[in-house]
């Protein structure tokens, strides 16, 4: 269709392009591709199982999922893995400058103090950080350290590593790389985290001498010298501090070894500045640009903001966005939910309004919590709340579930599941809020309601479950339904944030941006597949997943930082930090956004309009998606059958109905912001805050100081008020200038009164945000013109002679055209006092005359 190719470039499945082979290990190859999805560089590891039991490749496949919950800036991420057939794949990130072996061997002169102390903290912070995960590297050397080329290192080849089930633990098995063996594992002793340390020291005496700790002939010398802990001496030219630091690591009793977080006190690193600060920086940096097709646009951050809250419903039958009244003119919203046919709002007052949505026909049976099952048409307080101050309410299908601010819960609507908690009632339907009982003395924070079962998340931050079990949606290892609240076990160390229940399956997300989820994977509506289309060894162009019994991490999506994720009945969407949006399961009223119908077996970028724009909400529905963006747009895409879109879209030559459109489409008219948003089914309820009057700061190009000097207009009008943008106007006033003083700032401010493109006039304190105190001191200030070119005149301590061609642009004529100018006046002035002095001789001599001509008539 020509319309959608000019608006979206038809996307592409994620693929793998082979770069190169960069090596082979001893149980297989580590394989370089380019992902087509955003350019970047990774590795996978092609793991051959084929010698390895049944439990050796489950123990495998265990010891992965762990270490791919690691996160740390200075350890190679793992972002993926399975096993397919007799082969275990595993992405990883791509360390693009070699190795510290290869640094080392390559160095021609001692490494600097300075850069052995930058690459000790790195390696000391990942190992503090597996150290407190549990976790031994158990192969640490120089081999397994990689660099990048923004100078960052990463500890990888995890291949190894054992997983101690408790810190105090004790691995048995004699594994590593001799050279770095300790003296504990070389007797054959037991070996604990100091292992690693030692191994550490090993890094770190090859760092300052450019060769191995301990070489040897054969190995029994080799054990020997280890043993007996004969180091070389170290160059004098390193610190007391740092030849210190190698003999304390290099300790044969474990127990006078440091371990990593009392290292990481030492002067060493206390002396070089923020260290961390600046690994943080430089994989910031590498994030970013990972982040190649994320152009974000300018950030604006507003100084004040007047704003009126509203609620709006479609879907349902409604075709275009209903404002509900209620809240426009007696309370206002704060938060809002739906469920299949009815609607949910909290108040800032921290009550609770419920009413109908009973177009379909869908009696209630009890989810309004008004104590019959009656079909309200408008708002109606839920009086067994009052006094009860509620912070978060969350709708299923038939039931609603309400968290007060003290973290206790209360449910009403169909219990039929037990997802009202109520373990005492013979009923199903509850018509009056009663308190869920588990959680009296389990604060909760954050619950959320599926179709029929529940997530919760506690203040301590741990999650529980309860209801339909169908599918594995509650995340407890099985498909059984549960009436009480179940606490659910949570790979890793992750700490969850935020739960979200979907129709079958629970999404969480961790502080780190993981999303974990479990249960039906139908379509790839969890985003669990992983795209494996031109990987070698790999026929099929999808690893396929069904579903999930239990929670684990959406690998696809271990890349990007989530914060936020919508499930909807046959698709769902997050979004990352950066405001990117990705989409996921069932294409086919185009509910993905991506320009097309067609089935996506893997995790999609939304692009199209929504490219250069951060979008900050998603919900999914059945079938569609909305979406409210930072400048302040509603767009909504996929299925629009009764209204579910909010608007009415034609798509040409779509093959389903024609009520659908695959591309993200603007609604609602005007420009609002959207701070909540909730899709249900077939209907959708936002508060859209109205933005009456806003004020912003923004960095301003050029500097004023240099309007001021080169333009006379521009020192009138240093800061001058940008027209608004036609966003925010309805009854907006100007605001007088807050913060106009911070001069690396210019104010922009949102103005009903002047036209657009309107400039305002100078002086005019109103318009200009010119403070008061510059406003008088320009008044008095003298005109000094400035030549228009930025001549050597301007710059300080470069006072080069004035030449003539700049003094002619400056004071209009050369200093020789002065002098003769000075002379030809000199000679007027001279000629004019001769004439002057001549008058006055004959005056008098005339007046002589005249005297005498009296004294002799
Ligand atoms: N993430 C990575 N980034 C850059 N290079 C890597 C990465 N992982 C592995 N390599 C390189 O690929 C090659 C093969 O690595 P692999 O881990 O398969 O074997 P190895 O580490 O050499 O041996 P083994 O795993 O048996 O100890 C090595 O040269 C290694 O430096």
């Amino acid at each position: 269709m020509a319309t959608e190719v000019t608006e979206f470039a038809e996307p592409q499945e994620t693929s793998y392009i082979l770069i190169r082979v960069l090596g082979k290990g001893a149980f297989g190859e580590a394989v370089l591709y380019r992902k087509t999805e955003d350019n970047s560089l990774v590795v996978w590891k092609e793991i051959n199982l084929a010698n390895c039991g049944d439990k050796e490749r489950r123990d495998s496949q265990n010891e992965i999922d762990i270490l791919s919950f690691l996160d740390h800036a200075n350890i190679v991420s793992y972002y993926n893995h399975f096993i397919d057939g007799d082969t275990l794949f595993i992405e990883m990130e791509y360390a693009n400058d070699g190795t510290l072996y290869e640094k080392i061997y390559n160095q021609t002169s001692l490494f600097p103090e300075k850069t052995v102390i930058w690459y000790l903290f790195q390696m000391t912070s990942a190992l503090a950080y597996i150290h407190e995960y549990g976790i031994i590297h158990r192969d640490i050397k120089t081999l397994n350290i990689f660099l990048t080329k923004s100078g960052l290192l990463k500890l990888g080849d995890f291949g190894i590593s054992k997983i101690m089930q408790s810190q105090s633990g004790m691995a048995e098995t004699l594994v590593g790389t001799p050279y770095y063996m300790s003296p504990e594992l070389m007797q054959g002793h037991k070996y604990n985290q100091k292992s690693d340390i030692w191994a550490l020291g090993c890094v770190l005496y090859e760092m300052l001498t450019l060769r191995r700790t301990f070489e040897a002939s054969n190995a029994l010398k080799l054990a020997r010298d280890i043993v007996l802990n004969q180091q070389s001496d170290i160059n004098s030219m390193y610190s007391q501090e740092m030849q210190k630091l190698v003999t304390q690591l290099l300790q044969k009793e474990p127990a006078n070894r440091p371990v990593c977080e009392e290292i990481l006190k030492n002067s060493l690193f206390t002396k070089q500045g923020d260290l961390e600060k600046k690994v943080w920086e430089l994989n910031s940096v590498a994030r970013r640009a990972r982040l190649t097709a994320c152009s974000v646009s300018e950030t604006t951050v507003p100084v004040v903001k007047a704003q009126m809250c509203e609620v709006y419903v479609w879907g349902g039958g409604k075709i275009t966005p209903q404002k509900v009244e209620f809240f426009t003119k007696e309370k206002s919203p704060i938060q809002v939910e739906c469920g299949e046919s009815h609607f949910a709002v909290v108040t800032v007052e921290k009550e609770v309004f419920t009413w109908a949505n009973s177009q379909g026909g869908s009696s209630m049976v009890g989810q309004l919590g008004h104590g019959d099952t009656a079909g309200y048409k408008i708002p109606k307080l839920v009086e067994g709340l009052s006094g009860i101050p509620v912070k978060q309410v969350s709708c299923g299908t038939d039931f609603t579930i309400c968290v007060t601010d003290d973290g206790k819960l209360y449910g009403f609507g169909s219990d039929y599941y037990g997802c009202v908690g109520c373990d005492t009632s013979e009923e199903d339907d509850i018509l009056s809020p009663i308190p869920i009982n588990y959680f009296t003395s389990i604060p909760i924070e954050e619950i959320s309601c599926g179709d029929s079962h529940c997530v919760a998340l506690t203040k301590a931050g741990d999650v529980y479950t309860w209801g339909c079990g169908e599918f594995g949606r509650l995340g407890l290892g099985s498909e059984d339904d549960h009436t009480t609240p179940q606490k659910v076990a949570i790979p890793g160390k992750h700490f969850i944030k935020h739960v979200c229940a979907g129709s079958d399956g629970t999404f969480l997300i961790a502080t780190n941006g993981r999303l974990l989820a479990s249960g039906s994977n139908e379509n790839n509506k969890l985003g669990f597949n992983s795209p494996t289309s031109g990987l070698r060894k790999r026929k099929k162009k999808v690893f396929d997943i069904p579903c999930k019994y239990m929670f684990s991490t959406v690998k696809p999506l271990s890349r990007q930082h989530i914060i936020s994720v919508s499930p909807g009945t046959s698709h769902s969407a997050c979004i990352d930090i950066y405001g990117c949006l990705y989409t996921f399961g069932c294409n086919k009223y185009g509910q993905l956004g991506l320009g097309d119908y067609k089935k996506r077996s893997t995790l999609n970028r939304v692009g199209g309009v929504l490219v250069s724009k951060k979008v900050e909400k998603v919900s999914c529905g059945d079938g569609f998606t909305v979406a409210a963006t930072d400048d302040s747009q509603l767009y909504s895409w996929g299925n629009g059958e009764n209204g579910k879109l909010g608007a009415i879209f034609k798509e040409q030559g779509k093959k389903t109905s024609t009520k659908c459109t695959s591309l993200p489409r603007p609604i609602f008219g005007s420009l609002h912001v959207v701070p909540y948003l909730s899709s249900h089914h077939w209907n959708t309820i936002i508060i859209a805050e109205k933005v009456l009057n806003q004020k912003t700061l923004k960095p301003r190009v050029s500097s004023p100081k240099y309007n001021l000097l080169n333009s006379p207009k521009a020192a009138r009008v240093p800061f001058e008020t940008v027209p608004e943008d036609s966003a925010f106007v309805e009854g907006s006033q100007p605001i007088s200038p807050a913060c106009s003083e911070d001069l690396p700032f210019t104010s922009d401010s949102s103005n009903a009164t002047s036209p657009p493109n309107s400039r305002p006039s100078s002086g005019n304190k109103d318009e200009s945000s010119i403070p008061p105190w510059l406003e008088a001191e320009l008044q008095d200030a003298a005109f000094i013109r400035i030549p228009s070119k930025e001549s050597n005149l301007l710059e300080i301590g470069n006072l080069s002679p004035v030449s003539e061609k700049d003094e002619k642009e400056i004071y209009g004529r050369t200093t020789a055209d002065k002098d003769i100018l000075i002379a030809q006046l000199r000679a007027k002035v001279d000629k004019l006092t001769e004439e002057n002095k001549l008058l006055q001789e004959t005056t008098e001599k005339q007046e002589e005359l005249i005297k005498s001509l009296r004294l002799h008539p």
